[in-house]
């Protein structure tokens, strides 16, 4: 599913009305019937509702939400933190109706906010409809009280389109916000309900399309999505080992043999057929013993037990005789190493994928990826990014899918920023905002398990990009599902590692829950 900026969703909302016919006050009304849709569904008709309306168009949907609940015979109560004088001409059109309609309404000011405090833990449900995508500054003073009293009330809370308080473009945090339950998000769902803290401050995300055309919903001008999964190409009856891909990793050294071992065999979990691993000689006798399926290739080492500069040739024919290529698990920061990987990187003629060392080795010359003839995708998490950058650690998280797109259009190259809900941007602009993974998955060795993961959705069959996105959903599918066996705190990757096969089956066996249980629900 496509997902929307502000400035995105305001444009289509302008083509909803103007190309469409259909007008704000349809849109509005269609808004607030969602919200009361999901709370009929969710709550008792004898619970009691408080709408907390702001001054803009979200409190607009809010009084249409208590208008239709009242309808159904439910006690609604609205606190109005606004001027009623400066409300919009729509806005004050539906708070006459809500007052003809006899449901309360009480003004909300400094003097008398603190009184929320008190009121709002009575309530069974409280509809947070202060502010939505037209948030433009953090909250302060009364709309800050409000929220504090919302999240200390204990009740059940309901988000209007987005929790109140966050940047609905970057899922920041503006001063505070609310932590809501449920959030009905209107027309397709803003970046900042999916990107962290936003997506943890809106609890469960149901979509509601207020009626917009579909060809707005899947208007090509809108470049972000879901990471939604793509169903997996056949395994043929007649079939060997070089169908599923010939893999090379360029891995591994004296100090860090967990990192290759991970990648290679992973590349196997995932399905891939054919997996070598070049690495340094005097760790393979340990890691045939761990991995036997993989095929070694010796590499001469440097003093300090990493890969020698004399291996260049031998590494690059070596890449002639594979499909696809991991530079950089474990592989140490040495200096000669590291001019190794600078002149290997730009002279191997296959798909890449760059992790671990390998972008910190990267980072001294970026420039040396824009002779690649062929797609590479690198996977930094976000001290890798800085390094990467330049920018500090805090601003990358504060603006993970922007970042993203701006490396992957500055080095040419796709993008996986890792992190909860990881970004993936292509060269051309697009991104994906991958939903599965947990807490858990935030472990050593987990990035080399999602590298043979890649590299194993190449081998079976998906495109470059296709792989690349898949490979990073099956990761956090596994990860899932290890999760789902053995708990998250003990979670480590070789366990993550051990689920690929399952989540490889569940995806070719039951794509359509998969599927469902990983995207966002449309609420109908
Ligand atoms: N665009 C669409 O497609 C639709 C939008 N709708 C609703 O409209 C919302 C957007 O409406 P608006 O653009 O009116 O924006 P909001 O309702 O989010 O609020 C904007 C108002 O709040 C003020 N404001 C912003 N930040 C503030 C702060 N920190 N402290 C105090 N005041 C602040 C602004 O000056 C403006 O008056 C959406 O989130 C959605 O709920 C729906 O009515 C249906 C259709
Ligand atoms: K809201």
């Amino acid at each position: 599913m496509k997902v929307a900026s502000s400035n995105e969703i305001r444009l289509l909302d302008k083509e909803a009305v103007e190309k469409y016919g259909i007008s704000h006050e349809i849109l509005m009304e269609n808004a607030g019937a969602a919200v009361a849709r999901l709370i009929l569904h969710t709550a008792s008709e004898e619970d009691t509702v408080a709408v907390i309306a702001g001054p803009g168009n979200n409190g607009g949907d809010g009084l249409v939400c208590a208008r239709h609940l009242a309808s159904h015979g439910m006690d609604v109560h609205v606190y109005l933190v606004a001027d009623p004088e400066r409300l919009s001409e729509l806005v004050k059109k539906n708070l006459d109706r809500v007052a003809l309609a006899n449901i309360p309404v009480e003004k909300v000011t400094e003097k008398n906010v603190e009184e929320l405090q008190d009121v709002l833990p009575f309530y069974d449900v409280i509809v947070d409809a202060l502010f939505g995508t037209g948030l433009t500054r953090p909250l302060e003073g009364v709309y800050k009280e409000a929220v504090e009293a919302i999240n200390d009330s204990g009740s059940l809370v309901v988000s209007v389109d987005i929790p109140s308080g966050i940047n609905s473009d970057t899922g920041e945090v503006m001063g505070t916000a609310v932590k809501a339950d449920f959030t009905v998000t209107f027309g397709l769902p803003k970046i900042g309900l999916l990107l962290y803290p936003g997506a943890e401050y809106a609890g469960e995300i149901l979509v509601s399309h207020i009626s917009y055309p579909r060809s707005l919903i899947e208007d090509d001008r809108i470049k972000v999505e879901t990471n939604d999964p793509l169903y997996p190409p056949p395994r043929q009856p007649d079939t060997h080992k070089g169908d599923y891909g010939k893999a090379l990793f360029i891995a591994g050294s004296k100090r860090y043999y967990g990192a290759p071992m991970l990648a290679s065999r992973s590349f196997l979990k995932a399905g891939g057929g054919y997996s070598r691993l070049a690495t340094v000689s005097s760790i393979v006798p340990f890691l045939a013993i761990r991995a036997p399926e993989v095929v070694y290739e010796e590499l001469e080492e440097t003093s300090s037990g990493t890969i020698s500069y004399r291996n260049l040739e031998k590494i690059l024919k070596l890449t002639e005789a594979s499909d696809i290529v991991a530079i950089g698990p474990g592989i140490g920061l040495d200096d000669e190493t590291a001019r190794l990987v600078l002149e290997l990187i730009p002279r191997i003629n296959k798909p890449l994928i760059i992790d671990g060392d390998g972008l910190t080795i990267l980072a001294r010359d970026t420039t040396i990826l824009s002779t690649r003839k062929y797609p590479t995708v690198i996977t930094p998490h976000p001290g890798e990014m800085s390094r990467l950058t330049g920018k500090p650690i805090e601003e990358i998280k504060k603006s993970r899918l922007k970042t993203a797109l701006e490396v992957a259009q500055k080095l040419g190259s796709y993008v996986v920023l890792k992190g909860a809900h990881t970004v993936i941007a292509t060269p051309e602009g697009k991104a994906y905002i991958n939903l599965t993974g947990n807490p858990g998955m935030a472990t050593a060795g987990s990035g080399d398990v999602l590298v043979g993961a890649i590299a194993g959705m190449y081998g079976i069959g998906y495109g470059f990009e296709e792989a690349v996105r898949m490979g990073v959903f099956v990761h956090g599918l596994a990860g899932d599902l290890a999760a789902e066996s053995i708990g998250m705190d003990g979670l480590t990757a070789v366990s993550i590692m051990n689920f690929l096969p399952r989540a490889m089956k569940e995806l070719r066996e039951n794509f359509e829950r998969i599927y469902n249980e990983n995207s966002l629900p449309v609420l109908v």
